[in-house]
């Protein structure tokens, strides 16, 4: 018997994990025509975001950059505020690393989406001190299913992976932030024109 399912009773469908791995009738992801081009620095898609926020003084400050096709790079540096063990980064921290560089994707499809399900692999520890360097780019989609995988390599853009991940992100609405977000910081985002059109700017799919 697993703690998570103590009964050992079938997992109801909604419940079940959801594969990483793109199904077979997936397609290919498309590169929005008015994306940022290869090269060109993302930005943040919220300011008070814990990832990538330019405003959150605790955050990761994690800045992503545009690849070719649908792909991007980060840099995230290890700093003392994210250590799990003395001198190492947070596992937690690593996997939120992951995870923004993974959302930042959306950025070239202009789509928004929301973590569906992500899972780390943890290869080697990080130093306080480390420039991560991140690579993730998108693997398949099937309706609002977005499959994707990262790296994090340490020691340069070419060195040892340290860690990695594999997603998917589901595509939602303005509306899922609108409706779910506590009201003052919704409040303040819709009043924030910047924010707004950088939200909006998602929904005009060709
Ligand atoms: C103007 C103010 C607005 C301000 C907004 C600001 C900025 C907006 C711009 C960009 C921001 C975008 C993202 C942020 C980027 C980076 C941050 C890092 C990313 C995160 O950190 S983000 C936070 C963590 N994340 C969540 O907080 C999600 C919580 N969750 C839910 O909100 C629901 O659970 C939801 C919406 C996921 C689904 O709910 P739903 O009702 O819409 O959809 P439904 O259940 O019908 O599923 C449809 C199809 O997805 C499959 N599916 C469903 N759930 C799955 C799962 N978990 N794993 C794998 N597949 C799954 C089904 O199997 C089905 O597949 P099929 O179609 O094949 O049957």
């Amino acid at each position: 018997m697993s703690a998570a399912n103590p009964t050992n009773q079938p997992r109801p469908p909604a419940q079940r994990k959801q594969p990483l791995e793109p199904p077979e009738d997936a397609v290919a992801p498309v590169r929005h025509p008015e994306a940022p081009a290869p090269g060109e620095p993302l930005g943040a898609h919220y300011g008070q975001c814990f990832g990538c926020g330019g405003e959150q003084p605790h955050g990761l400050h994690l800045s992503a950059t545009a690849g070719e096709g649908v792909s991007v790079t980060a840099e995230f540096t290890v700093k003392p505020a994210h250590q799990g063990a003395p001198g190492l980064a947070h596992g937690g921290v690593l996997t939120t690393a992951l995870d923004e560089t993974l959302g930042s994707l959306g950025w070239l499809m202009h789509v928004i989406a929301v973590t569906g399900r992500l899972e780390t692999d943890f290869l080697r520890p990080v130093p306080v001190g480390t420039v991560l360097h991140l690579e993730a780019h998108v693997t398949g989609v099937h309706g609002r299913k977005i499959y994707s995988t990262a790296v994090g390599r340490i020691g340069g853009p070419d060195g040892e992976v340290a860690v990695r991940a594999d997603a998917v992100f589901i595509e939602v609405k303005v509306e899922h932030f609108i409706d779910n977000g506590r009201d003052e910081e919704i409040e303040a985002a819709m009043a924030d024109p910047d924010q707004v059109r950088r939200a909006r700017a998602f929904e005009v799919n060709p």
